[in-house]
């Protein structure tokens, strides 16, 4: 054998006496629990101090500010709340699979349906998919009790014939692991890696994958199969069943085919293969097909019928097995029925290949695939994250003491298979139980199989296995069982999130919420590790507050923390953020990949979180629909990172303007905090800046995307100098008649310029947006044009008859009325029409600063002449 022997005499263990001597795992608490839950009473002090001042503070005055602080201290000090439930008691496990086979013979070792699903050749490389598929083929295990199911959701003949390929290569493939204890048994990453075998026989093999490779490829790119890869009639016979008219990726007739057949075909050492099976369920476009819990549910059932296997592997297609004995470990908890009779599945991590040094897009997710998954371990264990999971096949029938019977005897995971997987009446009634209508009026998705109504179906299956009495298991190997790809790119990471959060919310949202249901089934701690995942999106709440409120308030000279809670507030920051960094290390992190995983909490926040939210609650049927077709399809790109350059935008502003408020008033006047908040969103928002001002690659930011996020941090800002200004002038601001000189105290409080800037930017947005879109802007700036002037001429006059006559003189607006208009009607394009306006208007109100009203009409006439 194999296995690395393990030390075992000097752990302790919670092995009962009870199990065999030789133990196939053991559980150990880890010692962090106690230091967590001492923490955890510490914290929580802290946090009703914090809430006692909110309190104070709300019944003193109540402002939009105030408000938006407390709920956002409301979140988070919630999520804080339910993160603790996977830091009260974590586990680590560990298995011996060198003793499993004193206990179940190789020969006894059960049968094994592995599930890979594929959803689109052209985002999935089927080449991937073959890579995926031979991984596990190549398993050690007894060949004749694996068998592998491919579903492809695309409905394409290219995956159709890369796995006829896969097939033909894997009967090289699988001799060459076997016989030279390959431990890299994905083709693809052991030609990527160094590992030599012998130097003619590895050349010969990869050969063999290269010709394989290319042959795929080139049909890809092609987008059909040759006429010439089509050699035998059986072949012929397959890519006719796609060539007909009928069939389209969105609707297509059921088709179930065996590739391999684990009684018949034999690898060139004359060894049999597993079985291989390639199926694409019945799509209609007027049936909903539930994604990928659809394709899972077809699959749990076509296997029934073909082998009926007790175990069940779900695998992701950018996913492939890392270690040949992983099926031994599994077994070690899935053959002890004895001590885990109520075990349903073995969840491994997802864990990744090809991540960067700082794992810039924390695509790792740390916490989600290994920090809280060893928290659920020691209550009633980990959440299914979709891939890399072994499933006992009875979870999909009903809870441990709950069976459901299936609407066919055949479906039933007692039933034992006869017929062989190729016999007309076993692919017949494939066929049939992968037909689009099968599941109308069946259990399937509501109480059998995996569940629909999400998303997220993982998280959600899993949530209702658990909440039906099915405890689980997380069982994480040093060496790692499965490796993954990781979106590259930003704006695939933010989409990917977003769909997540949808998916969350709708879980979060139902009647099986884990806040109402979830606790009641599976008690607090358990219903709050699922609460913290169905809630996660709304963080962008508080996120997105403490991203632009301290700013905007710091800009407009407006302390909103009062000294006192200053220390607080650190100790509120450094507590959670220092707690997360550290578990983050401890789980053989990096620093600096930490770092990236909490500026990428941030970015999410203010994006994925944001959109995905606000999608959620307008999502109507039509929006439902238009996911069935496009769940791959995310054209919005910018908007995604419209918000986070706002932010970044913002918090620099504020925060150079936070220092030199202190160098120029040798104080903080109550600024400290909101400086080291702007200073902090600065620090994390490095990355943005470069990707604006610096990088010229093709990676870097839109300009477009730039230029729309500076109009509108003006806006935002422009509002919120309106908002603080009251509402004279705000209306005065609107309508552009410039700053106040002699209003009460809180209008002097505000620096002209500043209200100057917030005329401009208000009134020339408004202007962009009116002649947007205008077949004639010129025509369309003339109107504008004399709106804005009448209504100034409105406003300036009733302000004179009500007020006394103001400082500023406005009867040269209509003399200059004229001259505008002419110029504008020969001006050449809506570019320069608009660059007049907006010259026009800050000159304008640069002119009113000044005090005398001659001094204004010089200036005005002045800039007008050389300016315009
Ligand atoms: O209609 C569909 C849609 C997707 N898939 C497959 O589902 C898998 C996951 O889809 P993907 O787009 O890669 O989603 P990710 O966000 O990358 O995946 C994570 O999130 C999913 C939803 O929670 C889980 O299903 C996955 O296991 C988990 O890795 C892929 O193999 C797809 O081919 C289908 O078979 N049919
Ligand atoms: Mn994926």
């Amino acid at each position: 054998m194999l296995f690395i022997k393990t030390k075992k005499s000097k752990m302790k263990t919670t092995t009962t006496t009870t199990g065999p001597p030789q133990p196939l795992h053991s559980l150990k608490p880890q010692r962090r629990r106690h230091l967590n839950r001492v923490f955890a009473v510490v914290y929580t002090l802290a946090i009703i101090s914090l809430f006692y001042h909110h309190t104070l503070k709300l019944f003193h005055s109540t402002t939009i500010i105030s408000l938006s602080l407390f709920i956002s201290d409301l979140i988070l000090a919630y999520m804080w709340s339910t993160n603790q439930a996977f830091r009260m008691n974590p586990v680590s496990r560990k298995v011996f699979p060198e003793n499993l086979e004193k206990f179940l013979e190789r020969k006894d070792f059960p049968a094994m349906d592995i599930f890979i699903c594929t959803a689109d050749p052209y985002k999935e490389p089927p080449i991937n998919v073959v890579n995926t598929a031979l991984s596990v083929m190549a398993y050690d295990y007894p060949s004749e009790k694996l068998s592998v199911y491919v579903s492809d959701d695309g409905g394409s003949e290219l995956t159709m014939f890369a796995f006829m390929e896969g097939a033909k290569f894997g009967k090289v493939w699988l001799p060459f692991c076997r016989e030279n204890n390959i431990m890299d048994r994905c083709p693809d990453a052991y030609f990527r890696s160094n590992y030599v075998v012998s130097a003619d026989q590895d050349m010969e093999v990869k050969m063999m994958y290269e010709s394989m490779k290319i042959k795929i490829e080139n049909a890809v790119a092609r987008g059909s199969i040759s006429d010439e890869y089509i050699t035998t009639d059986q072949d012929r016979h397959l890519f006719s069943q796609y060539r007909t008219k009928t069939f389209t990726r969105q609707s297509h007739p059921p088709l179930v085919q065996v590739l391999l057949n684990s009684n018949e075909d034999v690898d060139i050492m004359g060894q049999f293969m597993p079985n291989l099976i390639y199926i694409s369920r019945e799509k209609r476009k007027t049936t909903p097909h539930h994604f990928k819990a659809g394709a899972l549910n077809a699959l749990v059932r076509v296997s029934s019928i073909m082998t009926n296997a007790p175990i069940i592997l779900t695998l992701d297609c950018d996913m492939y097995s890392n270690d040949p004995f992983t099926l031994q470990r599994v077994l070690c908890y899935l053959s002890d029925k004895f001590r885990m009779p109520n075990c349903g599945y073995v969840q491994f991590p997802q864990r990744f290949h090809g991540l960067n040094k700082a794992d810039i897009y924390a695509s790792e997710h740390k916490r989600l695939f290994l920090v809280n998954p060893s928290g659920m371990d020691g209550l009633l264990g980990p959440s299914y994250v979709g891939t890399g999971c072994f499933f006992h096949r009875r979870v999909f029938f009903g809870g441990p003491s709950a069976y459901i019977e299936p609407e066919i005897p055949e479906l039933s995971p007692a039933n034992i298979v006869d017929k062989p997987i190729n016999s007309e009446q076993t692919l017949n009634l494939a066929h049939h139980v992968s037909g689009c209508n099968y599941e109308n009026k069946t259990n399937w998705g509501s109480k059998m199989g995996f569940r629909y109504g999400s998303l997220v179906e993982d998280y959600y299956s899993g949530f209702r296995l658990q909440c039906e009495g099915w405890r689980s298991i997380f069982c994480n190997a040093s060496r790692p069982a499965f490796l993954g790809d990781v979106p590259i790119t930003l704006i695939d990471v933010l989409s990917q999130n977003k769909r997540w959060s949808i998916g969350l919310l709708e879980v979060g949202f139902s009647k099986f919420s884990p806040l109402t249901f979830g606790i009641r089934a599976m008690g607090i701690l358990m219903g709050q590790s699922y609460a913290y995942y169905a809630f996660w999106p709304v963080w962008f709440f508080p996120i997105t507050t403490y991203a632009f409120l301290p700013s905007l308030a710091l800009l407009n000279a407006i302390p909103i923390f009062p000294e006192p809670w200053f220390f607080l507030y650190v100790f509120l920051f450094i507590g959670a953020y220092g707690q997360d960094c550290l578990d983050f290390i401890l789980y053989e992190g990096t620093f600096i990949r930490w770092w990236s995983d909490q500026r990428m909490w941030l970015i999410r926040g203010l994006s994925s979180y944001l959109f995905g939210s606000i999608e959620y609650i307008i999502m109507d049927d039509e929006q439902s629909k238009r996911y069935d077709q496009g769940i791959f399809e995310f054209g919005v790109s910018s908007p995604l990172f419209v918000p986070l350059i706002i932010a970044a935008i913002l918090n620099l502003v504020a925060f150079l303007g936070g220092i030199l408020h202190i160098f120029k008033e040798k104080s903080l006047d109550n600024f400290s905090i909101q400086i080291l908040i702007a200073g902090f969103g600065v620090l994390n928002s490095l990355p943005f800046y470069t990707a604006m001002v610096l990088r010229s690659d093709k990676g870097r930011m839109p300009i477009k995307t730039t230029i729309t996020s500076t109009i509108l941090t003006g806006a935002l800002y422009a509002i919120s100098t309106s908002a603080t200004c009251g509402l004279e002038l705000s209306v005065r601001s609107i309508i552009g008649n410039g700053p106040l000189r002699n209003g009460s105290e809180k209008h002097k409080a505000v620096p002209s310029f500043r209200a100057i800037q917030s005329c401009v930017c208000t009134e020339g947005f408004r202007y962009l947006l009116k002649i947007r879109n205008v077949k004639n802007p010129n025509f369309a700036s003339c109107i504008y044009f004399s709106q804005y002037t009448f209504l100034s001429f409105i406003v300036r006059s009733s302000h004179d008859l009500l007020l006394g006559p103001s400082k500023i003189h406005y009867s040269f607006t209509w003399i200059n009325t004229l001259g505008v208009f002419q110029k504008i009607l020969y001006l050449k394009n809506a570019k320069q029409t608009c660059f007049y306006f907006l010259k026009y208007i800050f000159i304008f109100q640069f002119s009113q600063i000044t005090l005398s009203k001659a001094k204004q009409i010089t200036i005005f006439l002045f800039l007008n002449k050389t300016l315009l």
